[in-house]
């Protein structure tokens, strides 16, 4: 053949580009004998083809989301996608739709169609873009038809192919927890009750109490204690699980009329997010009925139960056996219920009785393990007082000349929360004058109080009762 040292001269270069020809063609036609055509032009395919991807690969991968639809479910990366991006705004972003929802309180805010933002993940770049474009007529599925939406909208989020993997595994997650965190902030809480139309389903209303811990007029202690143990619950979903219990925690309330136990569960409910269900055992006749009613409550809830001692008439477990069907409501199936069925096909319930009269209920009700944590919601003390001073009259502190006298008739006295806020409401503007007016109002009461039962002692249950 040839080599090097003779590629010196034109001619040499010329005599060695012609052996070369003649060697590709020789082995040419030795191919073309040895192998079949078929053969031949598949593995020629095959060799074009990897030239082809090698030219054209593309670098960036885009993936789509969209909606998804009422059969198969909603595309829940999707709804992450649109909440998410809402904290993302682009140099470039021009264009964004702003929606407010009757009774909402916060925008909605979403991009545009095309609109396009970046977002920074651990050194990633991702870009999304909003898409909306008409649907092809004779491509309308029938939910579609059903839904009258003409119009298919997604979201394109497009990166370097190489990320891939960190992509789908990492950062997808990522985006349906930020969004759930998002959402859960600016949730509007639901109160559920029973319907008065159709049986056993909930209706809802936004639930618009406002009761917060910082409201709520009691120890100060008890109230952190139930702060710690509603955090405790929240955090401990793994503990609840390698030790084999149902992730549930339930809380018995307990006082005199307006001491605030309503209040509470609204200050719990908006200090969780949790949306509550306020079951009325009345409406409810049987146990099988019940139980449909408590299956379709969601998780992260609170289910109240308010006057147990009196919303029904429950027979007790001694006096079920008695009666013939079983089919009616019963104390013993509430109980079961909330211990097995429900508690178990579900995560991060919350359920709280309330009442007037804790001595009246059934001794079932207050076994160890039924109700975490027994609270006494009592009389107005003197802390409790003070922080209904702070908030309705912004007198703050303790220095004020009337307090040592207030205090002294709040020991003797029997004033609930919810009459010391009644007598605060009636005056505006004018905390000395308020004051002046509590006193005498303190002072009636201590005489219709000893009128009326010379021998009552007040009752000091400021503790809470963990079982
Ligand atoms: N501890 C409290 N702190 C602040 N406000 C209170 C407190 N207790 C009662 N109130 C006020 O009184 C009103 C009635 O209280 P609430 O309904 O919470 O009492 P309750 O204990 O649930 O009474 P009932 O036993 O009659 O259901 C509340 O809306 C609130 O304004
Ligand atoms: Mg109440």
């Amino acid at each position: 053949m040839f080599s090097i040292n003779e590629m010196q001269s034109p001619s040499s270069l010329f005599s060695a580009f012609a052996s070369i020809t003649a060697s590709i063609m020789f082995f040419q036609s030795m191919l073309n004998q040895i192998l079949p055509e078929k053969v031949r032009n598949y593995l020629i395919s095959i060799v074009q083809k990897f030239f082809y991807f090698k030219v054209h690969e593309p670098a960036h991968l885009t993936l789509v989301f969209d909606e998804g639809d009422d059969f198969i479910g909603r595309n829940q990366v999707y709804e992450a996608a649109g909440v998410y991006l809402e904290t993302l705004r682009g140099p470039r972003t021009e264009r964004l739709n702003v929606r407010k929802i009757h009774k909402e309180k916060e925008l909605i805010i979403r991009l545009e169609n095309g609109e396009t933002v970046t977002d920074l993940y651990h050194g990633i770049k991702l870009h999304w873009t909003f898409v909306c474009s008409e649907k092809p007529a004779n491509n309308k599925s029938s939910s579609d038809k059903a839904s009258r939406s003409s119009e298919k909208r997604y979201y394109e989020l497009s990166f370097h192919k190489k990320h891939e993997d960190k992509v789908c595994n990492s950062y997808i997650p990522f985006i349906l927890g930020k969004a759930e965190a998002i959402s859960d902030e600016k949730r509007v809480l639901k109160l559920y009750t029973l319907s008065e139309y159709y049986d056993d389903q909930w209706q809802s209303i936004n639930l618009e109490h406002p009761a917060t811990f910082e409201t709520l007029a009691m120890d100060p202690k008890k109230r952190n204690d139930i702060i710690e143990d509603l955090n405790r619950f929240v955090r401990r979903k793994e503990f609840y699980k390698k030790v084999g219990r149902a992730w549930k925690r339930g809380y018995l309330l307990y006082g005199p009329p307006g001491t605030g136990k309503s209040s509470l569960v609204a200050a719990m409910a908006n200090y969780l997010k949790f949306d509550v269900y306020d079951l009325q055992l009345a409406k409810v006749d049987r146990d099988n009925e019940l139980r449909r009613i408590l299956l379709s409550t969601s998780n992260r809830s609170i289910l109240v139960i308010e006057d147990i001692d009196c919303s029904i008439n429950l027979p007790d477990r001694e006096e079920k056996k008695t009666t013939a069907a079983g089919s009616s409501l019963t104390l013993s199936g509430l109980l079961n219920f909330i211990d097995g069925l429900w508690s178990s096909c579900g995560d991060e319930r919350i359920i709280i009785f309330t009442t007037n009269h804790k001595e009246k209920l059934d001794p079932a009700l207050l076994r160890p393990g039924r109700m975490d944590m027994h609270i006494y919601m009592g009389y107005c003390t003197f802390e409790a007082f003070k922080l209904l001073a702070s908030n309705y009259l912004e007198v703050s502190g303790d220095e004020h000349h009337l307090y040592g006298e207030i205090q002294g008739l709040l020991e003797q006295t029997e004033v609930t929360p919810a009459q010391v806020a009644e007598e605060f409401l009636k005056y505006e503007n004018n905390a000395d004058f308020a004051l002046k007016e509590f006193v005498k109002f303190l002072k009636g009461k201590k005489i219709e109080g000893s009128d009326e039962c010379e021998s009552k002692t007040k009752t000091d249950e400021n503790t809470i009762v963990m079982v």
